[in-house]
């Protein structure tokens, strides 16, 4: 049984077919990159996942349970969490409130700060800041520190590295590899490099739908299988 899984997955938008047939399968444990040019569909089967768009076809399972026709709270309340692109921080509430409304138990607020400071110390630092005054490399880790401490077994994260100068696109990547020893991804990384040095595996999206996949092991960015799909 795969963590996640995704069969047929139709989805639209009005009448525009996004979405035409996905299948994909995270195991517990991955991390999986969707990989694909702009449009083809990432965000759409992130936001069909967690119900934001519900599919007009096809199942999402997620420990063996379907998650079609849920409410989104209700998808989040069974374990998945979602980063996604424009990060959603609070910008007026510190640091440590943001890491604060993150994590759902009460009894769990200590145990989950020690997470995030010792994950990225220099939230730790900035415990006290207005979110909205940190650099654009401290709110990822500020949002991606909010994913771990959410008691989320699964992390859709949706370009983390979007807009990020290089040096702290490292950091972010930094980041999450250290995010992923303690939770399942499935992301969405335009950065291919970056994707494949974060993913255990990959898949490849074109026009709606999954035209490749494959270990990441075996590859590097240059393969013909990605410059296939993913070169302008
Ligand atoms: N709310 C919406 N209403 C109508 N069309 C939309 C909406 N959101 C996205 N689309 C369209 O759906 C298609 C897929 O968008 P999506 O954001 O999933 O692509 P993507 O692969 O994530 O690319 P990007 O990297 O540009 O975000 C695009 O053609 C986009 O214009």
């Amino acid at each position: 049984m795969s963590l996640l899984e995704l069969a047929g997955v139709h989805t639209y938008y009005g009448d525009s077919h996004i979405l035409e047939g996905v299948d994909l399968a995270v195991e517990e444990g991955e991390v999986v990159a969707l990989a694909g040019r702009n449009g083809v569909g990432k965000t759409t089967t992130l936001r069909t996942i967690l119900q934001l768009t519900p599919p007009r076809e096809g199942s999402i399972t997620f420990r063996d349970e379907s998650l079609v026709g849920l409410e989104t709270h209700e998808v989040a309340s069974r374990g998945l969490g979602w980063i996604p692109e424009d990060r959603r921080i609070f910008g007026q509430l510190t640091v440590e409130e943001n890491l604060r409304a993150a994590i759902p138990e009460p009894d769990d607020v200590r145990d989950g700060l020690r997470l995030a400071f010792d994950s990225f110390p220099i939230l730790e630092e900035r415990r006290g800041q207005d979110a909205g005054t940190l650099s654009g490399g401290q709110q990822q880790m500020l949002a991606i520190a909010r994913g771990l401490v959410g008691d989320n077994d699964l992390l859709l994260v949706d370009e983390p590295s979007e807009g990020l100068a290089p040096q702290i696109v490292a950091d972010v990547a930094e980041a999450l590899s250290k995010a992923s020893d303690d939770v399942t991804m499935l992301l969405v990384e335009q950065n291919l490099p970056l994707a494949l040095d974060l993913a255990d595996r990959f898949y490849i999206l074109d026009k709606g739908r999954v035209v490749d996949d494959g270990e990441t092991g075996n590859v590097t960015a240059d393969d013909e299988r990605f410059r296939r799909y993913l070169s302008a």
